[in-house]
């Protein structure tokens, strides 16, 4: 990879990690990355959460997420070039900011999660992947949002690519192997960066946005993880046979109708049971005070003792950092 953040084999960030995810706008997207914040929280993640917000994150929601123990870092608006034949989602065009998340370079690795995912199992252990690779769940084609594709009208999804099959004759070989962006393993890299930024301008924009773009840039690097790492919910009614929900480790509420802070149950397939178990399951770590970040850094021995430590340091005795073997 770049050379500029190498010296040797060495990397420049001592190999630091982090989750980040991006927040746009001042709707209630907040909510959904205070949810992710205390979720990492309650499954013990290792890392920080760094939050990638654009300038229009009104102040009181950044005070939110800093209270949370965030690490709220502002970033630019990308604005890719004119969208002739528009997005499958209108607001689309703002994801395309999420490329900027390629210039944390103070990071060796980082896990992107978008704010409408949830972790219920720790999954630290993806940091340990080999690296210059782009790690992601294979996506699903099945729903209306995919309606003015080619996958769509054949019926062919990569899920289970046996079930219609992709007409060769007529249509060439299958598309290649196409992920879901709200979930990404991937290495900060100013090189990447800033061959992502000039290429964007360059290419047409198409229906999922920087999702498709990433798509197209990273061909070559990526590689699938099991889709308990980002369950795209319409995996369970159109795939119920590749899900086991016991597995599942990362929730995505992207279906219609499933963010869980705006959750009526009316849209189609959301009167499903486990639909239903799962947006009460992100209630319930919303809700749990002692996941707040101030709670947490009350209750946690490990941060008390470092805490305690530094302040007698402060008041002049010094204790050893060390734990008592008591
Ligand atoms: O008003 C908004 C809208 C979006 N977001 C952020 O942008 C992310 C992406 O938006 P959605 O989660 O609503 O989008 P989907 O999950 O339906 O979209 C999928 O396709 C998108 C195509 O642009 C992106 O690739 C996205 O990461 C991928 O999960 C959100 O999670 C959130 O982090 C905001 O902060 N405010
Ligand atoms: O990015 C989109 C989005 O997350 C949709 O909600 C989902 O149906 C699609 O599969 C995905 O590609
Ligand atoms: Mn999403």
């Amino acid at each position: 990879m770049a050379s500029m953040e190498m010296i040797g084999e060495k990397s420049l960030n001592g190999g630091k990690r982090a989750y980040v995810t991006f927040l746009a706008g001042n709707l209630d997207y907040w909510m959904g990355v205070v949810g992710l914040a205390k979720g990492l929280r309650k499954v013990k993640s290792a890392y920080p959460l760094v939050v990638a917000i654009l300038p229009d994150v009104p102040e009181e929601h950044r005070q939110i997420l800093v209270a949370q123990g965030c690490i709220v870092r502002e970033i630019e608006p990308v604005h890719p070039p004119e969208n002739q034949t528009g997005y499958a989602m209108a607001y689309y065009v703002i994801n395309y900011s999420k490329l900027r998340i390629w210039e944390f370079v103070e990071y060796e690795k980082m896990i992107y999660l978008d704010g409408d995912i949830q972790v219920f199992s720790n999954i630290d252990h993806l940091f340990d992947t080999p690296s210059s690779y782009l790690y992601a769940v294979k996506d699903c084609f099945c729903e209306g949002t995919w309606s003015k594709t080619p996958q769509y009208e054949i019926g062919y999804c990569q899920q289970s690519p046996e079930k219609v099959k992709w007409p060769v004759e007529s249509h060439g070989s299958p598309p290649p192997l196409y992920f879901n962006a709200g979930m990404l393993v991937f290495e900060p890299s100013l090189v990447t960066y800033n061959d992502l930024l000039q290429t964007v301008q360059v290419t047409t924009p198409t229906s999922f946005a920087e999702q498709d773009f990433l798509n197209m840039y990273f061909r070559d690097s990526y590689k699938p993880i099991p889709s308990t790492y980002n369950l795209v919910l319409a995996m369970l009614w159109r795939h119920p046979e590749c899900i086991d929900l016991d597995q599942i480790k990362v929730v995505h509420y992207c279906a219609k109708g499933s963010k869980p802070w705006r959750y009526t149950g009316d849209e189609e397939y959301m009167d499903r049971e486990d639909i239903k178990m799962l947006v009460k399951k992100w209630w319930d770590i919303y809700q749990d005070s002692s996941l707040d970040y101030k709670n947490y850094v009350k209750t946690e021995p490990k941060l008390n003792l470092i805490i305690e430590s530094l302040a007698s340091k402060e008041s002049g005795s010094v204790t050893s950092l060390a734990p008592s073997a008591a």
